[in-house]
């Protein structure tokens, strides 16, 4: 029996430091580290804009000091040399209010109103796209693409709405659609053997992708965002994306490649295609492609 969205326990989530990064790209992003009772990974959470505040982080704690709540992260506007109270910020005449129980009172004054739509990615881990320039996947055009699109208006080569400063990039530690490091590059070499993608985790004796992206939706729920406005070509993940009456994904936003649209840019190789070609013909991932798909190519000799 399909149990429904409210039946699925989802995993508990805890957010143990908060750090302000200045970054290269312009804006200050808010680093969140996250713990969870499913598996022993530091998921993280790319937080854009102050006032989004992890539940959990900013819950008091018996016995903390406010020094001890400043080192955790769980402060209201800007750390600055002598200041003594996380949760007062007098520079900026920002305060931070709590019921009995230690949670946090969320107002609109310090505090992101979750009713609005806000723009997530939910990431999956590729170092080989994100770290060793790999024309493999579109991961790291990808990850870019969101915190840019996050921290603009509007997109102005596609038109697309950005966040305008607010939304999150919920990064899970989910290497190789979840097979980890060594079996994906096991699998890269199968594909220069001629498997795609999927047959190559298949022959691997992994599902062609296994992952679970619970922990991203409790992420987003501590976070308190309840509609979001989800960067994916991925139907699994707008399928998971929701989880009534807590979170509600009220529009997928496409994540066209770069190259697709301007000749010049964006990632260009043969094994990009393929990748993105297996994507839309054996994962029904949602993108029109100007690409000719395996149908018109020579069939691989490793089916599965
Ligand atoms: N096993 C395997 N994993 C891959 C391969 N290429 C990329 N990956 C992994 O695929 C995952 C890509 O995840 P995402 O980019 O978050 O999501 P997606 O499923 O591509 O869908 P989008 O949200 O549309 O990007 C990462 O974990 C990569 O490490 C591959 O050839 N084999
Ligand atoms: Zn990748």
């Amino acid at each position: 029996m399909v149990q429904s969205e409210e039946e699925v326990i989802l995993p508990k989530v805890r957010c143990v430091a908060r750090a302000r990064i200045p970054t290269t790209q312009g804006p200050d992003i808010f680093l969140h580290l996250y713990t969870n009772d499913r598996d022993n990974k530091e998921h993280l959470a790319i937080v854009f804009g102050e006032d989004i505040r992890s539940r959990s982080l900013f819950r008091q704690r018996i016995g903390e000091s406010q020094q001890d709540r400043m080192i955790r992260g769980a402060y209201v506007g800007k750390l600055y040399p002598g200041r003594v109270d996380a949760d007062v910020d007098d520079r900026q005449g920002l305060a931070l209010r709590f019921d009995q129980a230690g949670n946090l009172i969320t107002d609109h004054q310090t505090t992101w109103n979750g009713d609005n739509d806000t723009l997530i990615r939910v990431h999956s881990e590729c170092y080989t796209g994100e770290t060793a320039w790999s024309a493999r996947c579109d991961c790291g055009e990808q990850f870019d693409r969101a915190g840019k699109l996050i921290a603009c208006e509007r997109e102005a080569s596609t038109g697309i709405v950005g966040g305008s400063g607010h939304g999150v990039i919920v990064y899970l530690r989910q290497e190789g659609r979840g097979i980890g490091l060594s079996e994906k590059l096991k699998a890269y070499n199968l594909q220069d053997l001629g498997a795609d993608t999927v047959q190559a985790n298949i022959l691997l004796k992994h599902p062609a992708d296994g992952r679970d992206f619970s922990i991203g939706k409790s992420i987003l729920i501590d976070l308190g965002i309840r509609n979001i406005r989800l960067l994916t070509n991925n139907p699994e993940k707008i399928e998971q994306a929701s989880h009534q009456p807590l979170l509600n994904c009220v529009e997928r936003v496409p994540m066209v490649p770069i190259h697709w649209t301007h000749e010049s840019e964006g990632i260009h190789s043969k094994e990009v295609e393929g990748y993105l070609r297996t994507k839309i013909e054996r994962m029904g991932h949602l993108l029109q492609s100007p690409l000719n798909l395996h149908s018109a190519t020579q069939p691989s000799n490793i089916i599965v």
